[in-house]
């Protein structure tokens, strides 16, 4: 196990590409399984949610090759083997592992997902639409048990506006016998991605990136090529930051409508951002005004940039304030910060921010995968040493973290854990 150590309170310029969407990639790969014959994926980050499915897709027998960004899943010799444990436990979407099993077999065992721990984070409405279109659905000891004879297409209303089960409802769906309506449907890019690779392997759907989804079901799904989308979460945390200590920062392969809620509160904090096709351009700010912000569905401001950018707050002047409608408890990394010497106070769903503070190095944790972000921008911020523990949880999300940094002149490396440091981890 590694920690991240960054020598901070230097200014960095130059060019950062953006690599593939890890929230698309974790439901692309699992999609595979409905095909029958090879589907090659282009432009995947090398992270280390991929590797997780890379080799579940093996332990259900397929066959996947990845090198140089690109994998190749050979799903004719899958099964619908039982994986209510290992693996999957380590990461949110293996979720999708339900949707497509039961897509394509009818039947699947799968351990209730991990990922980052924001607080509650049920399943109930993937269980909703499963069961909606003709599994029965059991919670055994940690594992949902799911089977069905056939599926049969359904009006499906989700409760709430899921990314996760739009995604999961529409991988079952795909090979339903007739028509699935998915209503109060996510919107999320990524959403159109996963619909845009099931339609190049024969699916029926429309309406995907609206809030009304329509799948036609149909009898197989073929092999096929696609590029993934750029990774907006990516985007957004290299856009602030950017911001918090750029003197000049080019973001490439990005795709600018994904981010308008990022770049309109930049622009109101006076950061000058120039957008281009496929490229985004931030200049250095003389001064930040206090913005507040309130996390929503798409296209509203990205839960997974709240704390990213609640540490470029800590360098504007007045009092900010971060609500997460989303998740009310996404705040781990404020405690962290605050060892840093942030003025942050965390009243229910909202954390005040108050500023300007000069940040300074010191050893914090990462509790999960954004608030590893949030820690990496302060620590790019602050004056001195910041030691970073928890780095598996940014490893899930952010490929060649750093050499990207490095590329722009940061001064950041990776240490291996001492025994005594491992150690006061698994007892933490
Ligand atoms: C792998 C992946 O794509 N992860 C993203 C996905 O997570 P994930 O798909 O898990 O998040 P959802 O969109 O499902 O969750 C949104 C909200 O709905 C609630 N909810 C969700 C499902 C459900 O059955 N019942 C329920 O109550 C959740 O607790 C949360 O409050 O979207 C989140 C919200 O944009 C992002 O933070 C995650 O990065
Ligand atoms: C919450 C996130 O990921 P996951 O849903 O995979 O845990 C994230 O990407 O910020």
């Amino acid at each position: 196990m590694d920690k991240l150590k960054i020598a901070g309170g230097y200014p960095l310029t130059g060019t950062v590409r953006i690599s593939g969407a890890k929230n698309s990639a974790v439901a692309l790969i699992p999609a595979t399984i409905l095909a029958d014959s090879p589907v090659t994926i282009e432009g995947l980050p090398e992270i280390s949610d991929v590797e997780l499915l890379k080799s579940l897709l093996e332990e259900i027998g397929g066959s996947v090759q990845f090198s140089n960004h690109e994998m190749t899943v050979d799903p004719s010799s899958m099964i619908s083997m039982p994986l209510p444990n290992g693996k999957v436990k380590k990461l949110r979407a293996s979720y999708y592992l339900m949707g497509a099993m039961l897509g394509r077999f009818k039947k699947a065992v799968i351990g209730l997902p991990g990922g980052c721990h924001l607080g509650p984070r049920p399943i109930d409405q993937h269980i909703k639409g499963f069961e909606a279109l003709g599994a029965s659905v059991t919670n055994e000891q940690g594992a949902i048990y799911l089977r069905a004879d056939e599926l049969v297409g359904a009006r499906i209303y989700l409760d709430v506006v899921s990314v996760g089960a739009t995604i999961n409802i529409m991988l079952a769906a795909v090979r339903a016998k007739g028509r699935t309506i998915i209503e109060n449907a996510a919107k999320e890019p990524e959403i159109i991605d996963v619909a845009t690779l099931l339609t190049n392997m024969g699916a029926k759907i429309k309406g995907a990136g609206t809030d009304v989804i329509r799948i036609d079901g149909v009898d197989e799904l073929h092999g096929c090529r696609h590029t993934i989308i750029p990774d907006r979460i990516e985007a957004g945390t290299y856009l602030i930051l950017g911001a918090a200590v750029g003197e000049g920062i080019l973001i490439d392969n990005i795709i600018p409508q994904h981010l308008e809620s990022l770049i309109a509160k930049l622009r109101e904090m006076g950061v000058p951002i120039e957008t281009k096709d496929d490229q985004v351009f931030v200049g250095k700010a003389d001064i930040f005004k206090a913005v507040d912000i309130k996390t929503l569905v798409y296209p509203g401001f990205p839960t997974d940039l709240q704390q990213p950018f609640t540490s470029l707050l800590t360098k504007a002047e007045g009092t900010s304030v971060v609500t997460d409608t989303i998740y009310g408890a996404r705040f781990k990394h404020i405690d962290e910060l605050r060892r840093m010497n942030a003025n942050i106070k965390v009243e229910g769903r909202s954390a005040i921010v108050s500023g300007p503070v000069k940040l300074q190095g010191a050893k914090v944790k990462a509790s999960d995968l954004r608030a590893g972000a949030s820690l990496i921008i302060a620590g790019l911020i602050a004056e001195g040493v910041t030691e970073i523990t928890g780095v598996d949880h940014i490893d899930r999300g952010y490929s060649h973290l750093v050499e990207k940094l490095e590329g722009l002149g940061a001064t950041i490396w990776r240490e291996q854990l001492s025994k005594e440091e491992m150690e006061q981890m698994k007892q933490a």
